[in-house]
């Protein structure tokens, strides 16, 4: 079920890169593990890492630094890949923001997406997949993300915070059904429909709901991210955050931009945040 494609030593622990034939998506799908160095019979919190556009399961695990504190905090993290790959729709690779390295993280509805387009679907069935064949407690899961995959933590979050007891993230599209990207996947990915957009619409979700996330949530935002003021809208998911009662820590940062320097400055802090959160009971 789970093939492992390789395995590197790394503080104390292992960076291993795993494949497995995904029932979800209907094809072979590849994801990163890191395991921190943990006694024999362990059960250990577990943070999932959705990546951005063009990115894969290797961007999160090379560029943002985290195994080190990972390891010295005991947490396992888990990045799964953005996308099928080499799901043969014609047209997917023709766009960065949409198709091959941009699914989302939401089942499409629409043909010829709907065959192998079913992100949420295989995140949430990646974990029960490492709950089951690694050192994972399945009540101390958390999840975040960056950009797409900061939309993608938080809509899977407040979909099911029974499933992810602890969510952040860098720079999310924070109201997809309202910037050029989110609309372009969701008119692709869900049809034209735009009411249904908004069960995977962060702030739309958000303002729906009363304090899913007691213990908060964290977002940071760099203020020179040139996708800022075209594509993110975290004013928007702050908002919301306010007429739910949500908790939010929103940092926003002079001088950083959208990349990976900016998420391995602040990644720390995340790692921190999710550690904490997970250790209360639920
Ligand atoms: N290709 C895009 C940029 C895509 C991009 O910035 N992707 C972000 C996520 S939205 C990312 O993490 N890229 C990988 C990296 O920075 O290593 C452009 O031409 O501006």
């Amino acid at each position: 079920m789970l093939q492992l494609l390789g395995e590197h030593a790394c503080f104390g622990g292992v960076q291993r890169f795993y494949q497995t034939a995904s029932a979800a998506i209907g094809l072979p799908m590849r994801f990163a593990a890191y395991l921190p160095p943990h006694a024999d019979g362990a059960r250990l919190p577990a943070l999932f890492y959705l990546a951005g556009l063009t990115c894969t399961e290797e961007t999160f695990v090379i560029k943002a630094g985290a195994q080190r504190l990972a390891a010295e905090l005991g947490v396992v993290l888990i990045a799964p890949d953005t996308s099928p790959r080499g799901a043969g729709v014609a047209g997917e690779t023709d766009a960065w923001d949409f198709g091959v390295g941009a699914g989302f993280y939401i089942d499409a509805v629409q043909a010829p997406w709907n065959t192998h387009y079913r992100m949420y679907s295989h995140i949430l069935e990646l974990r029960e997949l490492v709950v089951q064949a690694l050192p994972v407690d399945g009540e101390r899961v958390g999840i975040f993300g960056h950009s797409m995959g900061g939309h993608g933590a938080l809509t899977i979050a407040l979909k099911r915070p029974d499933l992810f007891r602890s969510v952040s993230a860098f720079a999310p599209i924070a109201a997809p059904a309202r910037c050029p990207w989110g609309r372009k996947a969701f008119t692709g990915y869900l049809g034209t429909d735009e009411s249904a957009w908004l069960k995977h619409d962060a702030s739309a979700l958000m303002a729906a709901m009363q304090t899913p996330f007691p213990h908060g949530i964290l977002i940071d935002q760099g203020l020179s991210d040139k996708f800022l003021a075209g594509q993110l809208h975290p004013e928007a998911f702050e908002e919301a955050c306010r007429a739910a009662a949500q908790p939010l820590q929103l940092r926003r940062h002079a001088g950083y931009d959208h990349g990976y320097y900016f998420i391995s400055t602040y990644m720390e802090d995340h790692l921190r945040f999710h550690a904490l959160n997970l250790s209360f009971t639920a």
